[in-house]
């Protein structure tokens, strides 16, 4: 199987930052938009003044806002809100060839991964995810950068492999979707849970144990939705969560400092036009915790925090007042 042209779906940031990755060496890439000022600014200034701020593009994207330009694509990159693939897939004549899924995030209603979403409406098409630590705008100025490539399918993983594969963008294959999923869903909640420790001024000590711990909770949770443990011990999992969890370049972790400085959660969520993906992740996460029985207690004390039913003093001494265990718990 051999993959030449890529369409990327969604021109936000991350969008952007993969269209670049694809369009090295003048590699002709499409990359669809909701936005028509979007597309506008990719197509003349070579620039996406709204999501990636500064990067010049390579002229080899193009932008457009009509799924019928994409038809002679050999395979689909999915960037969207991951709460809103399902309906983007929906309005798109479903195409007949792979999707790399690049997404973060569970669905809300069906509490559904991405993946099982994309089966769904796309029932043809292979699926694959690529996941990772990976901010848009390092990996648009072409800094070393290294990814989880998901797919069951071992000929079609190797042909998406071989198709974007960089020396300063290293794509290390797996089998195993679910895992590559859960990390990249999971590290986002535990990641305000960090920026709230940071906006809170507990200090380092307090950030190394949030990572400890929610990786444990991480684990549980891909282990039970059956992913392996080594998927998420890597780039996809403890990779990116050690990255989300360290720097106010992740929109996650700053709207949990945000919320640990005081600010209004109702504020910092009105408007924004880019996405914090742990907050809608947290309720459908939390939910499928409760119902499968998997202790996940920071990503409960996220939620409340979110849903205004604590406030942070409240929810340290209830965190600080549980009884450690067994640390392999
Ligand atoms: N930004 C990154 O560094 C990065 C890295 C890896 C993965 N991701 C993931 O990629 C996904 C997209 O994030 P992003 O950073 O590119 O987005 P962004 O925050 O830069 O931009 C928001 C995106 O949401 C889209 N959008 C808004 N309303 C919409 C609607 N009703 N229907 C469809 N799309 C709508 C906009 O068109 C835009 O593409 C997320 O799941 C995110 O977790 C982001
Ligand atoms: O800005 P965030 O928090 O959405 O994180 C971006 C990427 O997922 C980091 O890998």
């Amino acid at each position: 199987m051999t993959i030449e042209k890529l369409a990327v779906i969604g021109g936000g940031a991350w969008g952007t930052a993969l269209a670049q990755v694809a369009a090295q060496g003048g590699r002709e890439t499409m990359l669809w938009a909701l936005e028509d000022d979007v597309v506008t600014a990719v197509n003349r200034i070579h620039e996406n003044p709204i999501y990636l701020k500064g990067i010049k593009l390579d002229p080899a994207i193009r932008a457009t806002s009509n799924f019928s330009d994409l038809a002679s694509a050999d395979a689909w990159l999915v960037v969207t809100p991951a709460q809103h693939m399902r309906a983007v897939l929906k309005r798109s004549p479903c195409p007949n060839m792979p999707l790399v899924l690049c997404s973060k995030g569970i669905e809300e209603g069906s509490g559904k991964l991405l993946h099982e979403v994309a089966h769904e409406v796309c029932p043809t098409s292979p699926v694959a995810v690529l996941s990772g630590p990976t901010f848009a705008h390092e990996v648009a100025t072409g800094l070393p950068t290294a990814v989880t490539l998901a797919c069951e399918d071992k000929e079609v993983g190797d042909a998406i492999r071989r198709r974007i594969n960089l020396p300063a963008f290293r794509t290390y294959l797996t089998d195993d979707v679910a895992g590559a999923e859960v990390g990249g869903a999971v590290k986002n909640v535990l990641a305000i849970a960090c920026g709230v420790a940071e906006g809170r001024g507990l200090g380092q000590n307090a950030r190394a144990a949030l990572i400890a711990r929610g990786f444990a909770e991480m684990i549980r949770f891909g282990v039970a939705m059956g992913g392996r443990r080594e998927t998420l011990a890597g780039l996809s999992g403890l990779g990116d969560l050690v990255l989300t969890c360290s720097s106010t370049s992740s929109r996650n972790f700053s709207l949990g400092v945000a919320i640990g400085q005081g600010q209004n959660i109702a504020d910092l969520m009105r408007d924004r036009r880019t996405v914090a993906e742990g907050a809608h992740t947290a309720p459908v996460l939390n939910r499928i915790a409760i119902e499968r029985g998997i202790d996940m207690p920071l990503v409960g004390a996220v939620l409340d925090l979110l849903e205004g039913r604590v406030k942070i003093g409240e929810l340290l001494e209830t965190l600080l007042s549980r009884p450690p265990g067994d640390e392999e718990d």
